[in-house]
Formats: C-alpha cells, sequence, structure tokens
C-alpha cells in the first residue's frame, strides 16, 4: 500500500451554468523518499491537485487515501488536523507572515505541537541553523531576500516534521544560485524520508527530483522515474500535533498590533476620548453630588432626620390619619444604625403678633436635639423653658427691621393653627418669649413639648404627635441606608408607611435629581463610546481585508476556524485595554486639573472619579470591544483559505 494514493480525482468550476473541467481522473501512489515534480502547463491543474492532496479543497470527486485513511468524508477540523500533523507548504511567493521575525514564522507551525516552549525555541533555533539563517532570526520577512525568504518557508514547512512537503512552484521567484540552494534542501528533507512534491514549470527543477509527472488537459500524460526513492526509516514521531492555544495566538495578535503600533495608537486614541468622556462623567456626578451634600449638610444636622406618616392611597389626608404613635416610635427606635427616636408635633401655618406688628411662619413645631446646628443660632438658646420660642431672622425682621437679634428676650403673640380630629380649624395661642433668633435657613419657629403639649391642653384638645425625629447612629455615610430603610417599612396595607420630611427629604431628592442628570449626561458621552465601537469595527474589517493573505497561510499551517476568530478577538481586546489605560490615564489627569481649578473657586473637588468608575468603564469598553468583534471575525473565520492565499 502507498502512502499516498489519489484515486480517480476530478474536479470542475461551475460558472455562469458552465462546468469547466480541470481534473479528469487522477490516480496516482506516492511513497516517502520521493521527490516527485508535477510539470505540465500553465493552467492544467497542478495547483489545484496540490490543494486538494493538502485538504485545503474537499469539493472534488474520487478519493485521497494517506496510508489507507480516506480523507473524503474528513470533517473541517480533521483537515485542519491533517495539514496541522502531516502537511508541510513551500509557496512561490513564500508567504512569511511580515508582523513576525523569522523565528516567530518558523514558531507559528512549532506552537501547534505538544512540544514544551523551550523545545520548540530550540526546535525553531536548530531548522534556522539547518537552512542557514540563524543569524537573521531577529528580521523581518521584508529585511531578507527571496532566497532567504525561502528558507525560512522551508524551516516552517519543516517545524512539525510533517510526512508530505507540498511545494507550490518554489523556486518560480529565484535566481540559479538560490535555485540551486533550495532543490538541495528540498532533497535532503525527501533523503530524510518525506514525500516531496513540488509544481514546477521547470525542467531543470524537475529533474534534479526523484520522478516526474506530467499532467495535460487534466489527466497524467506522463510519469517517469527518474531515480529510486529513498530509503524512509521508520522512526516514531517525537512529538504530536495539536490546535493553536490562545496564549499563541494572543502574543500573535500582539505582534500584529505592535507592528501596525502608530496606526493603533491613534484608534486607541480615539477610542480612548469616548470611554473618558464617561469616567469623567460619573466623576463629575460624584463631586456634584458630594457639593451639594456638603452645602446643604453645613446648614443642617444631616445624621437627625423627620419621619412622618405617609398617606394610603386613596385616603383622605385628614390630621388623624397622620399621627405618630408610641409604637410607631418603638419601631424606629429599633432600626439599624438608629440612636434614638423622639415624638414631636409640627403645626402648619403659625404667626406672630407684638404690638401692631404681625409675622406669619411656615411651620410651629416642637423642638428636638438636632433640629438646628448651633451655628444657625445667631443670638440667645434653644427654647430650653416653658413658653419659650426660638425663631428665624425674618420673623425677627418683622418686629425689629435693623436689630431683628435684639428680639431675643422680648414677649410675643404666637398664633398657630390646629385643626382637631374632624378637620375643623382651632387656633391655639400663647403668649411666648424669645429664646432666641436663627438664621433664615430655618423655616420653623421651635417651641420645647412642654409649651407645645400646654398650649393644647388650654384649649381642651389632645396633644397628638405627628413626627418622629430619627437621630442616626455612625454619620452622614449612615443618613441613606436608614432613610431608604425607613421608606422601606410597609403598613398594614403593604404601602409605604412613612415618609421623609424636613432637610433629609430635600437631600434625597436632590440626588436623585442629580443622579438621573448624571446618568443622563454619561449616556450623552456613552454616545461617542459608540462611535469609537463602530470605529473598532471598521479597524478590525480592515484589518481582516489587509490579512487575508496571512488568514489563507495560517489556515494552510493548521490553525482552525476558532483559531482565526480568537485571533481577531484578541486584537480588538487589546485595542480595547490599551484605549480604557489611556482613557482611565487621561479622566485622572482630567480630574487632577478640574479639581486644582476648583478648590481654588468653591473649596471642593467637583470631580471625584471612584475606581468603580474607572473600572466600570474599562470593562464596558471592553465587552464593547469584544462585541465590536464578533461580525468581522466570523467573517475571517469564514474565507476560503485557498482564495486567501491567491489574494494579495
Ligand atoms: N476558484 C476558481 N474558480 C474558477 N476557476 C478556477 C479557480 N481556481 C482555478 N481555476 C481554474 O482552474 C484551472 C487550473 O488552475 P490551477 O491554478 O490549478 O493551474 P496550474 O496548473 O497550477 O497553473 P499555473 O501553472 O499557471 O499556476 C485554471 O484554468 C484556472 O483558471
Amino acid at each position: 500500500m502507498a502512502y499516498l494514493e489519489l484515486k480517480d480525482i476530478r474536479k470542475s468550476y461551475h460558472i455562469d451554468n458552465q462546468d469547466f473541467h480541470v481534473l479528469n481522473g487522477i490516480s496516482l501512489n506516492f511513497d516517502r523518499g520521493e521527490f516527485v515534480s508535477i510539470l505540465g502547463e500553465s493552467g492544467g491543474g497542478k495547483t489545484t491537485l496540490m490543494n486538494i492532496i493538502a485538504g485545503l479543497d474537499s469539493d472534488y470527486s474520487g478519493d485521497v487515501l494517506i496510508n489507507g485513511q480516506s480523507l473524503k468524508k474528513d470533517t473541517s477540523k480533521q483537515l485542519d488536523e491533517y495539514r496541522r500533523s502531516t502537511i508541510g507548504f513551500i509557496f512561490q511567493n513564500f508567504n512569511l507572515v511580515n508582523h513576525l521575525t523569522i523565528q516567530e514564522n518558523v514558531m507559528v507551525s512549532l506552537e501547534m505541537t505538544t512540544l514544551t516552549h523551550k523545545q520548540q525555541e530550540e526546535r525553531a533555533i536548530e531548522l534556522l541553523k539547518k537552512v542557514g539563517l540563524y543569524d537573521h532570526r531577529n528580521k523581518y520577512p521584508n529585511q531578507l531576500s527571496g532566497g532567504q525568504m525561502q528558507r525560512v518557508s522551508i524551516a516552517r514547512a519543516l517545524a512539525s516534521d510533517p510526512d508530505i512537503i507540498i511545494a507550490d512552484e518554489p523556486t518560480g521567484a529565484l535566481d540559479a544560485k538560490n535555485t540551486d540552494d533550495i532543490l538541495e534542501l528540498m532533497n535532503e528533507i525527501a533523503e530524510d524520508g518525506k514525500l516531496v512534491i513540488a509544481v514546477t514549470h521547470s525542467q531543470t527543477v524537475a529533474n534534479y527530483g526523484t520522478r516526474i509527472v506530467h499532467l495535460a488537459d487534466g489527466k497524467i500524460d506522463e510519469d517517469k522515474i527518474l531515480k529510486p526513492a529513498y530509503p524512509v526509516e521508520k522512526s516514531k514521531p517525537a512529538f504530536k500535533s495539536r490546535p493553536a492555544k490562545l496564549g499563541s495566538i494572543f502574543q500573535m495578535a500582539f505582534e500584529h498590533f505592535k507592528y501596525n503600533f502608530k496606526r493603533n495608537l491613534l484608534i486607541i486614541f480615539g477610542a480612548a476620548i469616548g470611554i473618558f468622556s464617561v469616567i469623567f462623567m460619573l466623576g463629575l456626578g460624584n463631586g456634584v453630588r458630594g457639593y451639594i451634600n456638603h452645602e446643604i449638610y453645613s446648614e443642617v444636622n444631616p445624621t437627625t432626620i423627620q419621619v412622618s406618616r405617609k398617606q394610603k392611597q386613596g385616603e383622605n389626608p385628614s390630621p388623624k390619619n397622620s399621627l405618630m404613635t408610641n409604637q410607631d416610635n418603638r419601631q424606629l427606635n429599633d432600626l439599624k444604625n438608629v440612636k434614638s427616636s423622639t415624638l414631636g408635633k409640627f403645626l402648619s401655618g403659625g404667626q406672630f403678633k407684638a404690638a401692631d406688628k404681625t409675622a406669619s411662619v411656615q411651620y410651629v413645631q416642637t423642638y428636638y436635639q438636632g433640629a438646628i446646628l448651633k451655628k444657625n443660632i445667631k443670638s440667645g438658646t434653644i427654647p430650653t423653658k416653658d413658653n419659650q420660642v426660638l425663631i428665624n431672622k425674618k420673623t425677627a425682621q418683622s418686629f425689629n427691621k435693623n436689630k431683628p437679634y435684639d428680639m431675643t428676650g422680648k414677649k410675643i403673640q404666637l398664633f398657630a393653627n390646629a385643626p382637631d380630629d374632624n378637620g375643623q380649624p382651632h387656633v391655639l395661642s400663647r403668649e411666648v418669649t424669645v429664646s432666641g433668633v436663627t438664621s433664615d435657613i430655618n423655616p420653623m419657629a421651635l417651641v420645647s413639648s412642654n409649651t407645645m403639649k400646654s398650649m393644647f391642653s388650654s384649649a381642651s384638645m389632645k396633644y397628638e404627635p405627628n413626627f418622629a425625629a430619627v437621630n442616626i447612629a455612625g454619620g452622614v455615610p449612615n443618613v441613606q441606608p436608614v432613610q431608604d430603610k425607613i421608606k422601606s417599612l410597609k403598613g398594614s396595607n403593604k404601602q409605604a408607611k412613612y415618609q421623609i420630611t424636613g432637610a433629609g427629604a430635600i437631600v434625597s431628592t436632590l440626588n436623585t435629581y442629580i443622579n438621573v442628570a448624571v446618568w443622563v449626561l454619561a449616556g450623552i458621552a456613552a454616545i461617542s463610546l459608540l462611535v469609537s465601537a463602530i470605529m473598532i469595527i471598521v479597524v478590525l474589517y480592515i484589518s481582516v481585508a489587509e490579512r487575508t493573505k496571512e488568514i489563507g497561510i495560517l489556515r494552510a499551517l493548521g490553525f482552525t476556524k476558532g483559531n482565526i476568530r480568537n485571533l481577531f478577538f484578541s486584537e480588538a481586546f487589546i485595542l480595547g485595554v490599551f484605549s480604557s489605560i489611556l482613557a482611565v490615564i487621561i479622566a485622572y489627569l482630567a480630574e487632577w486639573g478640574a479639581d486644582a481649578v476648583s478648590s481654588g473657586a468653591i473649596k471642593y473637588a467637583i470631580v471625584q472619579i471612584s475606581p468603580m468608575n474607572a473600572i466600570a468603564g474599562a470593562v464596558v469598553f471592553i465587552l464593547i470591544c469584544l462585541l465590536a468583534a464578533l461580525a468581522p471575525a466570523a467573517k475571517a473565520a469564514k474565507l476560503d483559505p485557498i482564495v486567501s492565499l491567491s489574494s494579495e
């Protein structure tokens, strides 16, 4: 049984409803140790036959048997494996990968073997020494002469120790001296027990081998043995072939990235602008939110919040439905991070009278600890004694325009609206002494709870609290979580039971608005991210077009479709990672610049990029890059290796 058997191979191309017969029944047997030259006129089907033998073309009739095993039913993956392990290619125009060094070109084949990385390198060096190119191993293909390039491709063809070497016009682009050198090398390969099949137009080349097969009109018209095949010593292969690993594919993509560094730098820069805008907007949002909170909290006590009853849906908003019970107070008191909860009463709408002057105030309410920051009490004290009131500057100015703080210690008449349980209006009244005057940040008039209670009893009305002052332990960071917890508490009807009133509610609402604004801005910035993604798609499509030949070479060497896909995913990943790194650097630089300016102007760092912002921006963009690579990578993987190899 011959090592390679061709059985009645027929091949035709179907163009414009016409069949063009190229191979019309080729039957040949080949053995290892032979150096066979296939001669024939141009267009006679020599390359077509080589492609069939090499497992690049499976669209033919007849059969190819290797060691008696048919190739006909092999899947695409099995043919990849067959090329990796059994076939070595030598092309007329060398087909080296331009962005890899000489040694790396040889390593491409070796990386698809079970040898360790060190053994692969040793074998690459050994092969380069064999073809006389050891000193040139770090050069790129375009730095070599034609003869040298062909010797590299011979080293590459031998790398995986295949049994068949297919050479398509191996000396077609070489001068006489180089032709002799290459033929000598090919002869040595046959002497080593491999089957060398060379397609050639040259009788000189053909005469060098052990056998000449002549093709005419798609048939063999001559099969001449020049000398006996070289003897084959059967030795066990030292290693096996396997598909390229992701690591080596990634490294190849990185070499390509480095080779086109200037162009890639521009792409990275363009993409980085998009990522930067998103990260910067998120950082600006953090800063603005922080600044506004800081401004508000410097005027009001952030850790004491006022909680009142939330009106149930469809419920009549009567004062009765707004009461806070001792049970409510206990529930709030028992919450995590709540230091204390105190019940109090607020009344909407109050009036003061003294002599012939009047002033109105938004709320009259009981004082609780933390109701007002010390620094906002501009004169006097909090209402510690019975029948005292703490008023704001605006109220005080109604009685003493020029010296409002002189109102401290003065007696005025207080009127407060207190509807009864049925909603009937009552006016409570009491002569009170001004205990102090606050800034206008405080919209209320504050009395002690004893005073409030006694005002109710004087009017024969029941004092029933309608808010709780909840004091939060652990400082500002706990405020929002406690507020959220309180808002999530449900009543018996499964609806929210409480609402936050006072400054805490404003901060919470403001933060919601700021968050919406930040996400809108980040969303707008994300449009530039989308533009970057489109740019990546275009770049990858260009890359596929530019590397079509390389894809053909790699497929010929045994790269699977999946390997080719991963090559482009790796390239997209590398672009994504570098763009993200650059974007994060620019974002932090811009933060530094903006904060230097804002610290001078408003004494606050207005841009605060958190590590999460930077990481999220980078991760999202890398994912976008991988998504962008889907279509180009699929296109690259689908390319027909034969068509790719013949592209320029
Ligand atoms: N993809 C294709 N579609 C249609 N026809 C094709 C295709 N590939 C090759 N052919 C045709 O098949 C015939 C054989 O081509 P092939 O390349 O095998 O010839 P060849 O003997 O190697 O020629 P040369 O010596 O000039 O390289 C030619 O007529 C060519 O035009």
